[in-house]
This record gives structure tokens, C-alpha cells and sequence, in this order.
């Protein structure tokens, strides 16, 4: 990827980067990856700090550049540093295919997903546009040499073996200097394997949770939501441990998706999650910890009355953009890197009051 001129450094930067914590190694069983969820770094709360109190200084009433100067602090919190950068951001597509496409749920055939792969690899997707204008990497990571998983609706979809090689996959494909992760995801029928893990982890039925997909008309989505309930029925009790959950009816890169963020956060690495397939797949992170998904924001939601706001809001979480996208590929994690970087550069490039010689409001 051509990279752009990286903007002057503002004088606090030149300050030595604090040493990345050593991530974990990736977790080899269930029980080994239960607790690795359950045992997560907080933020820096110094670095926080230090970001409001600069972010009090700036030349602007407080509080007007509104959520820039909460995501600001977000960044600095995860990132360990109280000015934070944006210089190596990183795009990674985790692809899998879905045995659960055997039953109709996707108006695309499964080949697709190699197909779209390639045209990655090529440059030509939608995502190798945005992540070049946003200035970040990108790398695609083919989870299980895209074979299958087992159609869920009859037996779970990957062996525990398989889904903890999947999880290891995405923990180890995180650059371990990278300053911000953005999330995506490609696999015809993945949007059925969301919508199972989205009924597990928030609760409601098949038809609360099945859309369109890449497509699907009415009656398509009527039987897709008849699949996502049959997973229900089938998998039952288990899936209320919401890793067995991500197992039985997620699929190898929701798994991959989910050993990112956690390696993630124990890099200090924030991560930008695309639309409803990613936010799926991270779920069981907020349920196996209340403060699971903090180093994590949610890009994008298609619309104010859809699946993905309504996960988003069971796991308390606000989308940064409503563009009615519904891509997938980390599209709308791209997107948003940009306001994250207009964030930065107030907080880093602003003139102080005192600085610009700027009378304070008495009255604030
Ligand atoms: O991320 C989303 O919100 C999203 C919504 C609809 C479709 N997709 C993409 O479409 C593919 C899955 O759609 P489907 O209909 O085959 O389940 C997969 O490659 C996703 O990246 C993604
Ligand atoms: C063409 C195509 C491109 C995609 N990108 C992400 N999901 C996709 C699904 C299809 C079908």
C-alpha cells in the first residue's frame, strides 16, 4: 500500500512509545480461552487523563467536538500513550465458507467467497479502495484454507479443535506494532451464522435476527430465519456459554474475528469492528466480560431500525457512522478511520488558549 505524508508530529509525540505488553499466548483449548477472556487489561487511565486535560486546553468550548474527544480518549486509553497515533493502521479480512449454505441462506453461491479473495488480493474490491484511502494496510487471512464448516442446523459447525485453530488464526494474525485494528470479514452465508450467534448471545428467534444478507427477498428471509431457528432448536442449552455458542453455530472467521479483538486487547491495540457479521462474532467477548468490547468501537450500522443497531444496543454500544452500508469486507471500519484521524489531528494539532491568546469564557 502507498502510504501518505504522516502529519507533523505534535512535541508531546516525540516522547519514547511505551513498551507493548506481550501478549499471551494464543489459547490452545476452550477452557484456556474462557480465561483469557475473563482476565483483561484495563485502559491506561494516566494516558486518559492526560488527553481530557490537554483536550481542556484546546481552543474551543468544551465539549463542542463532542464524540471526537471521547474517541480520542479511547484511542490514548487502549493505545497506552497520552498522545495517541495513527501511524500503522491495520485492515485485516478473515474469509471462511459455511456449510449452513446446503440449506438455501444466501442468493450467492459459495464459490464466491475464493472468487472475492482473489479480487482482493488483486485490489479490486470496494475494501482495497477505502483502506488506501484511509491510509492503513491491508491483509486478507483465509481461515481453514476456506473448507467448510458443518451445516449447524444438524451438528455444531466446527470440532472444538477446529474453532480453537480458527481463534489462534486471527489472535496471531494482529501486527503486534500496529496503533489501530480494523475488522472485516467475507464468507457467503455468514449472515446466517451471525444471526444464530446473535439469538444465542442477545436472545429472540430466528426471524428476529435473519436479514436480507447479501440479498435475500421476503421469502428467502422467511426460510432463513426457519434455518437460524432449527440451529435453536438443535444446539439448545449449549448455546448459552457463548463460546460454545461462537462453535456450534459461528463460523471460522466470526472465530478468527473473535481471536483478533482478544489478542487486541491484550496488545493495547483498539479495533474498529465493521457491520453485524463482525459485531456477531465478537459478542461473547461482552458476555464473558462486562468491559469486554471497551477497546473496541463499532464503525457503522446500516440503519437506526436494524439487526446490527439492535445487537449494538443490547451490548450498549453507539455506531460512529449510518451509511447504509451493508458490505461487509471492513468496509465501514475503513471508513471510520477517518474520523478517528480527524479526532487526532484537533487533539494533536489545536492551539491551546494560551497558545493562541484566546480569552476563556468566565462563565464555563
Ligand atoms: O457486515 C454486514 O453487515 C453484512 C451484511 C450483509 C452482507 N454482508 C457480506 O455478505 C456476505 C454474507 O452474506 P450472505 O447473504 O451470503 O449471508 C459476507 O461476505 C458479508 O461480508 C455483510
Ligand atoms: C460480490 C460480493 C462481494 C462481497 N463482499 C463482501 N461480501 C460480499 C458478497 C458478495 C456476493
Amino acid at each position: 500500500m502507498p502510504s501518505a505524508p504522516l502529519p507533523a508530529p505534535h512535541p508531546l509525540s516525540s516522547a519514547p512509545a511505551p513498551s507493548r505488553p506481550d501478549a499471551p499466548a494464543a489459547p490452545e483449548s476452550l477452557q484456556a480461552l474462557a480465561r483469557l477472556c475473563t482476565t483483561l487489561p484495563g485502559p491506561d487511565s494516566t494516558a486518559q487523563e492526560r488527553i481530557a486535560q490537554r483536550e481542556a486546553q484546546l481552543t474551543k468550548p468544551p465539549g463542542s467536538l463532542g464524540r471526537l474527544e471521547e474517541l480520542t480518549r479511547w484511542l490514548g486509553g487502549w493505545q497506552g500513550r497520552a498522545t495517541p497515533q495513527l501511524e500503522r493502521v491495520q485492515v485485516i479480512i478473515f474469509a471462511g465458507n459455511h456449510g449452513v449454505t446446503t440449506q438455501g441462506v444466501s442468493p450467492w453461491p459459495q464459490e464466491v467467497t475464493a472468487q472475492m479473495v482473489s479480487n482482493f488480493e488483486r485490489g479490486g474490491a470496494a475494501i482495497n479502495q477505502l483502506a488506501r484511502t484511509a491510509d492503513a494496510a491491508l491483509a486478507v487471512v483465509c481461515v481453514n484454507d476456506l473448507r467448510p464448516t458443518a451445516d449447524f442446523t444438524a451438528q455444531p459447525a466446527m470440532s472444538e479443535q477446529a474453532f480453537m485453530q480458527a481463534v489462534a488464526t486471527g489472535y496471531n494474525a494482529v501486527p503486534t506494532d500496529c496503533d489501530l485494528l480494523c475488522l472485516g470479514e467475507m464468507g457467503i452465508g455468514n449472515t446466517t451464522a451471525a444471526a444464530a450467534m446473535a439469538a444465542a448471545v442477545a436472545g429472540g428467534s430466528g426471524a428476529d435476527w435473519a436479514g436480507a444478507g447479501t440479498g435475500l427477498d421476503e421469502n428467502g428471509m422467511a426460510h432463513k430465519a426457519t434455518v437460524v431457528q432449527a440451529a435453536l432448536y438443535h444446539h439448545g442449552g449449549h448455546l448459552a456459554n457463548p463460546l460454545e455458542a461462537a462453535r456450534r453455530v459461528g463460523g471460522f472467521e466470526l472465530a478468527a474475528m473473535l481471536g483478533a479483538t482478544l489478542a487486541a486487547r491484550h496488545l493495547g491495540v483498539p479495533v474498529l469492528l465493521d457491520g453485524f457479521v463482525c459485531l456477531a462474532a465478537v459478542a461473547p467477548l461482552a458476555r464473558l466480560h462486562p468491559q469486554g468490547l471497551a477497546h473496541t468501537c463499532l464503525s457503522h450500522c446500516a440503519t437506526p431500525q436494524g439487526r446490527t443497531h439492535r445487537l449494538a444496543h443490547h451490548l450498549g454500544m453507539e455506531p460512529l457512522l449510518g451509511l447504509g452500508l451493508r458490505l461487509g469486507e471492513g468496509s465501514g471500519a475503513a471508513l471510520a478511520v477517518s474520523i478517528l484521524r480527524g479526532a487526532l489531528a484537533c487533539h494533536t494539532g489545536m492551539a491551546t488558549f494560551a497558545e493562541a491568546a484566546v480569552s476563556r469564557s468566565e462563565a464555563l
